[in-house]
């Protein structure tokens, strides 16, 4: 099937046509886990996406609407709608819903109102209980078919559910598994958990016809370690990642995120990623 006018152009905003690569960075953290660290000014960490050359951001409906207005001031980044909720994630958070509940709470329509290039819903696999994979993948059925006709670019983020059945949602077959049923419902592009290792992710990107990109998870602690993770996925050949929080909440979120660019963008290496990103203290390794 074609892809349409409309998908082809959003995709040109997300993704570089030329190298076909991306970098996004999720920052609708506060739909699943409230008022977490890393989000106490959201305007001036948006205008830090902007001065770093940060592609796109995933927002909720919320933040697009009070928030979104810097990404038309500045001009970018482009805007991914989150459409989902969900009480999975719960380190920290008064939320004790079993795990891989989600729900949509904003439409395609509200992404084409709001200037959007993409829509973005999880899509959980193994969960304790059966009926919230079955929804997930209803859900994201339905998304996908409104997205089509919108000419909407819809991202699948295909993951493990998180403690819930003993499923290490690092191994790589199951990423492999549940990346390729994201696929077949239609994704646009792919985001994913890291599969274990780089012979994993080119493997899974090798099989994938459509772009896959990383999710970052709580990150190492480490800048060092951010940019690294970056660099093995950007050389298994995957179109990039829409990290979050080891990007937002690392101690120099502005030069981790131009260090991100030019792993991503220029094919700079760890170190002169490091040396062009204006660090006031140099990332060491963890
Ligand atoms: O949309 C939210 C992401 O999946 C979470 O991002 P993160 O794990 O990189 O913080």
């Amino acid at each position: 099937m074609p892809q349409s006018l409309g998908k082809k152009i959003r995709l040109s905003r997300l993704l570089d046509p030329k190298s076909g690569r991306g970098f996004c960075i999720a920052f609708d953290h506060a739909l699943q886990l409230g008022p977490c660290p890393g989000l106490e000014t959201p305007e001036a960490t948006l205008d830090q996406m902007a001065e770093a050359g940060v592609d796109a951001v995933i927002l909720p409906l919320g933040s697009a609407r009070h928030y979104g207005p810097r990404l038309a001031a500045n001009r970018g980044p482009g805007l991914i709608l989150r459409l989902d909720q969900t009480t999975m994630w719960r380190e920290g958070t008064p939320l004790a819903y079993p795990d891989g509940h989600t729900r949509l709470v904003a439409s395609v329509d509200d992404a084409v109102a709001a200037g959007a290039e993409a829509v973005i819903t999880y899509c959980f696999f193994a969960p304790n209980d059966p009926a919230l994979e079955t929804a997930a993948i209803r859900d994201n059925a339905a998304v996908n078919a409104e997205a089509r006709a919108a000419g909407m670019i819809h991202i699948v983020e295909t993951m493990g559910a998180r403690s819930a059945k003993a499923v290490d949602i690092h191994d790589g077959e199951f990423v492999r598994f549940h990346v390729r049923i994201g696929i077949e419902l239609g994704a646009d592009v792919i985001k994913t958990d890291w599969p274990g290792s780089v012979a994993a992710l080119r493997r899974i990107v090798g099989e994938s016809p459509v772009p896959v990109m990383l999710a970052g998870g709580p990150g190492s602690g480490s800048d060092r370690g951010t940019l690294e993770l970056v660099h093995g996925i950007i050389g298994a050949g995957a179109a990039g990642i829409l990290f979050g929080r080891s990007i937002f909440q690392a101690r120099e979120p502005l030069a981790v995120m131009k260090a991100c660019r030019a792993i991503i963008h220029a094919g700079a290496s760890v170190d002169e990623a490091i040396d062009g990103a204006g660090f006031a203290r140099r990332p060491e390794a963890a």
